[in-house]
């Protein structure tokens, strides 16, 4: 039986940490902020930013939800991303995806101060993080919440074979560049991959986040293998469920990631510690 990460223990020690760092800067008069936009009323975006702003709040962190109707206009969310630039008591701006058709996300994303941007999406900061550039910039939380998660649990990375599948700027690519600048042997799989299974099986560390339900079994999964599930699905009885076929692959995998209480919990608390590292950064 393999250990389960747990990811909502680690969210909630790490969460700590942020709220003790919090109060440490309060005596310094800084308060940190962060600022969401969300745009529209997908009930999966209302959910998570409506935990974010509560985990925000529960924290110490000055937050602000910035909400649009679905048929917003670019120029007006192009325009609050502006004040939140030039607002000096917000240090960390995110615009939820996914946005409705009709805005442009790069072009707002590249809107956002590359020094504010605590999802790590700016080009400037996807460059830095491509590069293994040494110094302080934001990178995206999931794959950061990832890499807190393989180091508490003891994971080795450097020389492992690593393997992602799903091949997304939210979490494939930067886990691609956060594994290969710790000296991991990476591959990355996407849905033409011939003979998937080839490289699946050989895989040390195996991530997964393609947003099919039962994407991995047992027999894609190497024996001792750490296996990370990026994916939310609803089932039919419309429970989540991650990408990996938990109660078959933790036969055979040494650790594993439940869905939920595994990656998602940490998403949010990776942000909540970025949110203080840009205040920190900014002083
Ligand atoms: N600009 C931007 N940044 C993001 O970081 C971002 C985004 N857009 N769009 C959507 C994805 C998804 N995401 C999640 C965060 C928390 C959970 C989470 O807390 N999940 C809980 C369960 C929550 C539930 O019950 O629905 C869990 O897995 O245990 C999941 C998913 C952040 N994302």
């Amino acid at each position: 039986m393999a250990t389960i990460i747990d990811g909502r223990n680690s969210a909630a020690e790490l969460n700590a940490t942020t709220a003790r760092r919090v109060a440490q800067l309060k005596k310094k008069g800084i308060v940190p902020g962060i600022a969401v936009i969300l745009v529209g009323d997908d009930p999966a975006s209302v959910i998570y930013t409506r935990n974010k702003d509560r985990k925000a709040k529960k924290l110490g962190i000055r937050s602000i939800l910035k909400r649009f109707p679905a048929d917003a206009r670019q120029a007006e969310v192009l325009a609050t991303i502006q004040e939140f630039n030039n607002d000096d008591r917000i240090n960390a701006i995110l615009v939820q995806s996914p946005l409705p058709s009709q805005l442009d996300e790069t072009t707002l994303v590249q809107a956002i101060d590359p020094a504010k941007d605590v999802d790590g999406f700016h080009p400037v900061n996807v460059g830095k993080l491509y590069g293994n550039e040494e110094g302080n910039y934001p990178i995206p939380c999931t794959p950061r919440g990832i890499m807190t998660m393989l180091s508490k649990y003891q994971v080795p990375i450097a020389g492992s074979n690593a393997v992602i599948i799903g091949r997304s700027n939210l979490v494939g690519k930067p886990m691609l560049s956060l594994l290969t600048n710790a000296n991991a042997t990476v591959t990355m799989l996407n849905h033409l991959t011939p003979n998937p299974q080839y490289y699946t099986q050989n895989a040390d560390l195996l991530i997964v986040g393609v947003g099919q339900p039962n994407f991995i079994h047992a027999a894609d999964v190497k024996k001792g293998a750490t296996v990370i599930d990026v994916g939310i699905n609803r089932n039919s009885s419309g429970h989540l469920v991650g990408d990996v076929d938990f109660e078959d692959v933790q036969k055979v995998a040494a650790k594993i990631t439940p869905v939920p209480g595994g990656v998602g919990p940490m998403t949010i608390a990776s942000l909540m510690e970025q949110t203080v590292d840009l205040a920190e950064w900014s002083e």
